[in-house]
């Protein structure tokens, strides 16, 4: 018997692990007694491999394993049930107070105990995803200098060109790696530039795939661009992690990234996913363009975040029966977040029969420079065709007076920017207004969800990118949704590794608001949440997951061709991968 398979991991949820040692041993419920191994049939595995992250099984560990393994009483005689051990990683885990405490419990799990970890977050979605997403991750990645402890994917200096391919090659599990997660730190959720400490963001990307959509951990590579960071306070912290430079600029920035993406798919092949993350918005769509035929990649705060967007806007559109192109949509902010969904709006309006201006009519930006009109000087190609005729103003409040949108959508980073006043004037002329505060963390949002409750007298259909709790309003309980990026990638990604597909079009993104906006039941859309619950993240990343992979199959984008003759296996694939973990 190999070692992996006399190493049974056998902890599929609900399982018990100890039936083995039911024939070898009198039990009571959790304390076994054992007898002494026989020598001959014991298998020689160097203990440092049965303790790895990889394989260490805690107290799980049967008394044949112990017996065969040689690692018999290296251990208390107790053998834990999978829900004994579930049971007392949730113990541990509550009995810190502080979100903080908990990341901190939960990094030291994963180091050391990797199939249990993601076990448990699996389970635990609800209670974990704030912990190890935003918004807590967004506060640890602040202190990440303090709170390292150990490899967790790779850095890649400034200093490290000409020699990036041998850098990826160090990677101990470089054989399996499908997909990488890359950040340069420039723009760390709504906290600015955090650069090296920004690893804690693609690290906490990553577990997603494997915790909502089963993507084994060993397929995944975090890496972190280190080119510098403009933030001085990081220069002068004794803790950071990372290269205390001002950060590369121009040209030699690029060249650093083209040869950082050609060194991936040299060490890893050509259909590598390249998920690009919380880079500063110019430079996201720069390198959305730039590799749009060369790579297979996509770029999560730009199209993650429109699929999410665009599926709130048409579950807003079952609420109020009011076909979207209808709606007043007002736009604060206009960085990667807001002109991702724009984007992907203007696409499904023309996709209705809109032409392009028709589409863009009703649709208002407002950023930091106040309304967008076609007054303004140098606007992104994007945005031209939002560009309204009509007097600037500096004032939200103003451009809400003027307009009364139904729909309002914050990307800013801006905290209260949603005033009292806008979001009483969006209730007095409608019926149901859609407030969205997509800013990270919780800290960012542009309105609480108690404010937005509030304001409108319970009208408000309110979504927001970190999560908040349910309100209760006269006498009504208000559940707000999570207007998050994580509701599309798990999918996508899940999908794209699969059938193989060597590029993410942008019509996978649309298909994926379609059936993300299909999710909650008429009941739940009519209470005002127009998202899953978190709790459904894992079904809603298999069941997004398999519609978007017929469609990579059925549009040959899948590398593949014997694969699209037995298409209908995208959903027995899906199936395996969700139950690997
Ligand atoms: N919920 C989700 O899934 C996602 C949320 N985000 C969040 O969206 C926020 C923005 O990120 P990016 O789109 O990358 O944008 P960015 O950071 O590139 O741009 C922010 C935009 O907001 C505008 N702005 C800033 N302060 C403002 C103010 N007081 N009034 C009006 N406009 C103001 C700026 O002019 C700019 O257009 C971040 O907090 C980020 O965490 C980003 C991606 C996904
Ligand atoms: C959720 C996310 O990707 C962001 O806030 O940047
Ligand atoms: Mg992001």
């Amino acid at each position: 018997m190999s070692f992996f398979r006399l190493l049974n991991f056998g902890i599929t949820r609900g399982s018990s692990i100890s039936k083995t040692h039911q024939s070898n041993c009198e039990c009571s419920p959790n304390l076994i007694k054992i007898r002494p191994s026989s020598s001959h049939d014991t298998i020689r595995v160097p203990i440092e491999v049965v303790f790895s992250d990889k394989c260490n099984k805690a107290l799980a560990f049967t008394l044949e394993e112990r017996q065969r393994l040689c690692i018999h009483g290296l251990m208390p005689a107790c053998v834990r049930t999978y829900d004994e051990q579930m049971l007392a990683i949730e113990s541990n885990f509550h009995s810190f107070e502080s979100n903080v405490g908990r990341y901190r419990y939960l990094r030291a799990l994963r180091q050391g105990y990797e199939r249990l970890y993601f076990q448990f977050v699996s389970k635990n979605v609800h209670a974990v995803l704030p912990i190890i997403y935003t918004p807590t991750v967004g506060l640890a990645c602040t202190v990440y200098g303090m709170l390292y402890r150990g490899m967790t994917g790779i850095h890649i200096t400034k200093h490290d060109r000409g020699h990036m391919k041998q850098i990826l090659s160090n990677w101990p599990m470089r054989r399996s790696v499908k997909a990488i997660c890359v950040t340069d730190g420039q723009r760390i959720l709504g906290l600015g530039d955090l650069g090296a400490n920004g690893m804690g963001i693609a690290v906490g990307k990553m577990e997603l795939y494997t915790a909502l959509a089963g993507i084994p951990p060993s397929m995944l590579l975090p890496i972190c661009l280190d080119v510098g960071t403009n933030n001085k306070s990081l220069h002068e912290d004794p803790l950071y992690i990372g290269l205390r430079d001002e950060r590369l600029k121009g040209d030699e920035y690029v060249c650093f990234v083209d040869e950082f993406m050609e060194a991936v798919v040299s060490t890893f092949g050509d259909q590598t996913l390249i998920h690009f993350e919380d880079f500063a918005t110019p430079n996201a769509f720069m390198f959305l363009n730039r590799y749009q035929h060369c790579y297979c990649h996509f770029n999560d705060d730009i199209q993650g975040t429109a699929a999410v967007g665009l599926g709130g806007l048409l579950g807003i559109q079952r609420i109020t029966k009011k076909p979207l192109e209808e709606h007043v949509i007002v736009f604060a902010g206009a960085g990667s977040a807001a002109m991702g969904i724009a984007y992907l709006l203007k696409m499904e309006l023309m996709s209705r029969g809109l032409s392009e201006a028709d589409a863009a009519k009703n649709i208002y930006f407002y950023d930091q420079d106040g309304v967008l009109t076609t007054a303004r000087k140098s606007i992104p190609d994007i945005l031209c065709v939002f560009a309204k005729n009509m007097k600037e103003t500096k004032s939200l409040e103003t451009l809400v007076e003027q307009v009364k949108p139904s729909i309002i959508m914050g990307a800013t980073s801006a905290p209260g920017l949603f005033t009292e006043k806008i979001i009483r004037t969006m209730a007095a002329s409608h019926e149901r207004p859609g407030i969205f505060a997509f800013s990270n963390p919780t800290i960012k949002s542009e309105c609480t969800a108690e404010q937005a409750y509030k304001f409108s007298d319970g009208k408000a259909i309110y979504s927001a990118g970190s999560p908040f709790p349910p309100v209760e309003f006269n006498g009504k309980r208000l559940t707000p949704g999570q207007a998050n990026n994580c509701f599309a990638f798990p999918a996508l990604v899940l999908a794209t590794m699969t059938v193989l597909a060597t590029r993410m079009p942008d019509e996978i993104f649309l298909l994926a608001a379609h059936e993300l906006a299909e999710f909650p039941t008429n009941e739940e859309m009519q209470s005002g949440r127009i998202y899953p619950l978190v709790k459904q993240a894992n079904e809603v990343a298999y069941k997004i997951g398999v519609k978007v992979a017929k469609y990579l199959i059925e549009n040959g984008e899948s590398l593949h061709l014997h694969i699209c003759a037995y298409y209908y296996l995208s959903n027995w694939l899906i199936k395996v991968m969700l139950s690997a973990i």
